[in-house]
């Protein structure tokens, strides 16, 4: 009687399971990047830190020194050797590919609530306008592996059957690029506790981190003019960080101090990062959330999709977005509070959020204002940046 039993449970969870084997890389045709371009731009000088000096006797001084200029001045840098094989990083790129060829009708399974600020699923391409064309970036947002969020999205089959992978590929971001760069910005700060931003920024705890895969598709040159080449887009990040990886084709720029745009290159073998807003606030605007935005690709690469893979890390929900208070480093500047009032990086997100994922809110409150700003949050504004 037992053995029965046991055999038709067993029956069950066989049927249940899916054959997944027509994801597996040998039957998914590699992403391949396209070739990158010829044309002489005014490119970007950017620091690279080679996180494998961080273990080795004095690596973290050397690095928080090589670190403080960019991270108080440009805030954009590059990282190398963070321990992730190569392998690894082609293959999200290739399940990036596959996922944006799947049908619409498959992609709308996961698509984002907008109207809750919700930014994990699936974000549909054309949704905002850019000067006066329809955008032409597609996402698919990935939460953190925690128990936050198990269960509480969809995901097309594609993407199941490599489930655990892109978990392992997420933690390993975390473990190995955000949290050695938090003790390094903690060294730049000169905390007494160099865990100090680490453990605002543990993985199992609530936030707002995310994986996300992205494209951008080429245009017609009537859309690029009508989009202004991009030239509208710039903003700054809402998190931590910001981590991109390596990206052939050309387009992503920096404001510089000067007021000057420049192109960030794709250095072989490397991540580039950038500050944002929330470390930008828990330092009163010392560390820098730069401002950057993405424009049409030279002429050799118009014809190119874009297709990016990123990491967005972000502080627990409950962090008060208040200047760190032990810092020599920011005592001595007198940086003061960003907002008039103490407000946590959840209703932070939040805001950012619905402004971002609702075009016609963010346009209304542009228009209301008129001086070409708009408040995100408690007397804290963000800015459109000139063309
Ligand atoms: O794709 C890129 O190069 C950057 C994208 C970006 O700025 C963003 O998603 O916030
Ligand atoms: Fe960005």
């Amino acid at each position: 009687m037992s053995t029965t039993t046991t055999q038709t449970s067993t029956t069950t969870q066989v049927e249940e399971k899916k054959d997944f084997s027509k994801y597996d890389y040998a039957n998914l045709e590699p992403y391949v990047h396209p070739p990158e371009t010829k044309a002489d731009l005014p490119w970007s000088e950017l620091v690279t830190l080679d996180l494998e000096d961080y273990n080795r006797e004095g690596g973290k001084e050397r690095l928080a020194k090589q670190l403080a200029h960019a991270v108080h001045h440009v805030g954009f840098f590059y990282v190398k050797n963070f321990g992730i094989p190569q392998e690894d990083v082609d293959h999200q790129f290739t399940l990036a590919k596959h996922f944006f060829e799947l049908p619409t009708s498959e992609k709308e399974k996961s698509e984002i609530n907008y109207g809750a600020a919700d930014y994990n699923g699936w974000r549909r391409p054309g949704r905002s306008l850019v000067a006066s064309a329809r955008d032409n970036i597609e996402i698919f947002n990935i939460p953190k592996f925690t128990d936050d969020f198990k269960g509480k999205y969809h995901y097309p089959d594609l993407l199941e059957a490599h489930m655990p992978e892109i978990e392992k590929f997420q933690r390993a971001l975390h473990a190995n690029v955000v949290l050695p760069l938090l003790r390094l910005f903690a060294l730049v700060l000169e905390l007494p506790d160099e865990e100090y931003l680490v453990k605002q920024h543990t993985y199992d705890k609530k936030s707002e981190d995310h994986f996300r895969y992205m494209i951008y598709y080429p245009r017609t040159e009537e859309e690029w003019e009508a989009a202004k080449y991009g030239a509208t887009g710039g903003h700054t990040d809402l998190g931590t960080v910001t981590l991109l990886f390596r990206q052939p084709v050309a387009g992503l720029q920096i404001l510089g101090d000067d007021g000057n745009w420049t192109w960030v290159t794709a250095q072989p073998g490397t991540i580039t990062v950038n500050l944002a807003d929330t470390i930008s606030h828990l330092t009163g605007g010392w560390l820098k959330s730069s401002v950057h935005r993405v424009v049409a690709p030279p002429e050799d690469q118009r014809d190119s999709k874009r297709t990016g893979l990123l990491y967005f890390a972000r502080p627990h929900n409950d962090t008060k977005l208040l200047p760190i208070t032990d810092s020599p480093v920011l005592e001595k500047e007198g940086v003061k509070p960003r907002f008039d009032k103490i407000v946590t990086v959840e209703e932070w997100v939040k805001a950012k959020q619905t402004l971002q994922l609702n075009p016609e809110i963010a346009a209304k409150r542009w228009a209301e204002r008129g001086d070409g700003k708009v408040e995100v949050l408690a007397g804290f504004h963000d800015q459109k940046y000139k063309e």
